[in-house]
């Protein structure tokens, strides 16, 4: 089981901590389970709070001694503690050696005692690349292959606790089930789903409807998306088998998995064990999760991978900041197929990014790490080309993948509008003329699709209304930022980050219907993602102006701006409602002063550009 953190401020250690509690205490043999923890923040307040977690593992009460202790640790210098931390002195989190501790180790092998339990930060250098959570994952991958090597691996986001006991039952029993059947199932995905539910998905950031539709859709093809989190995967898989060599083990020379998987000589013997078979009995992994250690250490260098297989044939995918559909699909374009499972009781819940900055951000980086899968080598139509991505497969994925490029046509329409009101000519036919209909249609028609697939997923109109509203803002912003980040990096002239999200706690039991009224309402920041969706606010609404007091020039071409232009603009004022009342609001609420004017002067140029135009 393993679970990736990278940041203790923005993922505060007491939600790793209850992810990783609720993975420990899950319904399966403990002696058959290991949990995996990777700090990419090397933060030794999350490992305190690890070691603390497993100390209150052996009890399951005080909790809330626990929580209180973490609370305390900011205050804690590492030197203060044991010599436990004398690893984590004068660290710094971008520039360290590995640091790997066995927090607790299940040493009699009871399967109704507590999983081992191992703390890791990975080795990180300057100008060393380092591949964010998927560089993670895959020394995840080493290092667990070295100490307990277990067939299958399960993978979740700090945040995502296990809120269902059977999930692993409920994944085993898809994994072997299906593999008797020959079906090859690769991976089993459970549903993404967040704690934090707030009535009406007032954010449209739930993604319901998404797994609703295209995660069941695409599962009556070859199976769902890997969605990066609450993911059961096969280590074969991950090594590199298709489903087709069964029997490679001819194929399995020293040299060539030395230049697949590096040059670990204890690495290798794992990964030749669990590619060539799982029905041989168990040789590797019988000693202490501790005699492996040394290995682990080699395995977790940041220089490990250099000239290997790992992130380009083997392992988690590198190239793209939503390794996940990259990793998935490209394990589909083996044959595999995936499986989608959802329990009546969630499998995981998770934080989802609040409205406003941290919204943007993560929608951004979807935004450019769909994008760049698009425009790379692994763009899927010529994958089903040229692999066993089936055709309709290969569609789904292109449809997730164009999902960013939405933004050029919403931003069209959106300035089209605006600039026929000011300049008064027009773009769409009048509303009397029978050509009005077809765009009249295609309006209606996305939008009750759009509707139905809400309606059938269980949501509220309200709900596809707040969907869709946060569908146009995201166009203006973060997926108009993530598209042109792609493009500086198509030009060379900059590299994709990613941003990790900001995680709030659970909190169950605060009656605050102050702070859950709050919760609602969409925030700010002096961030320049802001800015596009302010300007085309302002120039709507002076677009309006305009065109109810008349103060048009003369119409152009062969007639004026008519309705539907202005049926146009008001649409979009009413999708970026959430920006008016932010022009107007006070502290984070508010549009920030800079922001409305930097927004005002792009809208004054836009304006006169258009006027001149309009007088050619
Ligand atoms: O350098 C890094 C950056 C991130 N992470 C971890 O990656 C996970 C996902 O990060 P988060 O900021 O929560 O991103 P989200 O957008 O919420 O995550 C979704 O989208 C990501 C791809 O963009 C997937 O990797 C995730 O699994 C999926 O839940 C978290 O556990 C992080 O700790 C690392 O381990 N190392
Ligand atoms: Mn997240």
């Amino acid at each position: 089981m393993f679970v990736t953190t990278a940041d203790p401020i923005l993922e505060p250690p007491i939600i790793t901590v209850n992810t990783v509690l609720s993975l420990l205490a899950v319904d399966y043999p403990a002696d058959k389970l290991a949990c995996y923890v990777s700090d990419d923040g090397c933060s030794p307040i999350t490992f305190y709070s690890l070691v603390e977690a497993s100390k209150f593992a052996q009890l399951w009460d005080e909790y809330e001694k626990l929580c209180q202790k973490m609370e305390e640790a900011h205050k804690l210098v590492p030197s203060d503690l044991s010599a436990d931390y004398e690893a984590f002195k004068d660290i710094k989190s971008k520039n360290h050696p590995s640091i790997i501790k066995v927090i607790w180790e299940n040493k009699k092998g009871f399967a109704d005692g507590i999983p081992h339990l191992i703390y890791i930060s990975r080795e990180k250098r300057p100008n060393i690349v380092h591949h964010y959570k998927a560089g993670a994952m895959n020394v995840l991958t080493r290092i667990s292959g070295l100490m307990t090597n277990a067939p299958y691996t399960l993978n979740v986001d700090c945040d995502m606790y296990a809120n269902n006991p059977k999930t692993v039952l409920h994944a085993m029993c898809l994994m072997l089930g299906l593999n008797q059947n020959e079906n090859n199932c690769a991976f089993v995905q459970f549903p993404q789903m967040f704690y934090d539910e707030l009535k009406d998905d007032p954010f449209g950031n739930k993604m319901v409807a998404a797994f609703e539709i295209l995660g069941r859709g695409m599962g009556g093809i070859q199976g769902p998306a890997y969605a990066g989190t609450g993911c059961f995967h096969t280590r074969q898989v991950i090594y590199g088998l298709s489903p087709s060599n069964t029997d490679i083990n001819e194929k399995l020379s020293n040299e060539v998995l030395e230049q697949q998987f590096g040059y670990s000589k204890e690495f290798i013997r794992s990964v030749t064990e669990t590619l060539c078979g799982l029905k041989e009995k168990k040789t590797f992994c019988q000693g202490s999760v501790l005699s492996s250690i040394e290995a682990a250490y080699k395995v977790s260098g940041c220089r490990y991978e250099h000239n290997t297989g790992w992130g380009n044939k083997v392992g988690w995918f590198y190239g793209s900041a939503t390794e996940d559909v990259l990793t998935g699909m490209r394990i589909q374009a083996r044959g595999w197929k995936s499986a989608l499972c959802v329990p009546d009781q969630p499998a995981f819940l998770g934080c989802s990014a609040s409205g406003g900055p941290e919204f943007m951000i993560q929608r951004k980086r979807w935004a450019t790490g769909v994008s760049e899968i698009l425009f790379s080598k692994h763009s899927p139509i010529f994958v089903a080309l040229t692999s066993k991505l089936q055709f309709r497969q290969s569609l789904a994925y292109t449809w997730i993948l164009m999902w960013a490029l939405r933004c050029i046509p919403e931003l069209c329409y959106a300035i089209m509008s605006a600039y026929c009101l000011i300049a008064n000519t027009s773009f769409l036919p009048r509303i009397n003329e029978a050509a009005a209909m077809v765009p009249i249609a295609l309006f209606l028609i996305q939008n009750l699709e759009t509707l139905i697939s809400c309606l059938r997923a269980g949501l509220s109109i309200r709900a596809w209304w707040n969907n869709m509203r946060m569908s146009k803002i995201n166009a203006a912003s973060s997926q108009l930022f993530g598209v042109l980040g792609v493009i500086l990096k198509l030009l060379r002239l900059s590299e994709t980050i990613f941003e990790v999200t900001q995680k709030d706690q659970f909190t169950s039991n605060d009656g605050g219907d102050s702070t859950k009224a709050d919760a609602g309402v969409f925030t700010f920041s002096g961030s320049p993602i802001f800015v596009p969706p302010t300007t085309l606010l302002l120039l709507q609404l002076r677009a309006l102006v305009i065109a109810f007091l008349g103060l048009q020039p003369p119409a152009h071409g062969d007639h004026g701006a008519g309705l539907l232009e202005i049926m146009c603009s008001m649409w979009a004022v009413l999708c970026f409602w959430p920006f008016l009342k932010g022009l107007f609001g006070k502290a984070k609420q508010g549009i920030p002063f800079l922001t409305i004017c930097k927004a005002a002067g792009l809208a004054l140029i836009f304006l006169n550009l258009s006027k001149r135009a309009s007088m050619v």
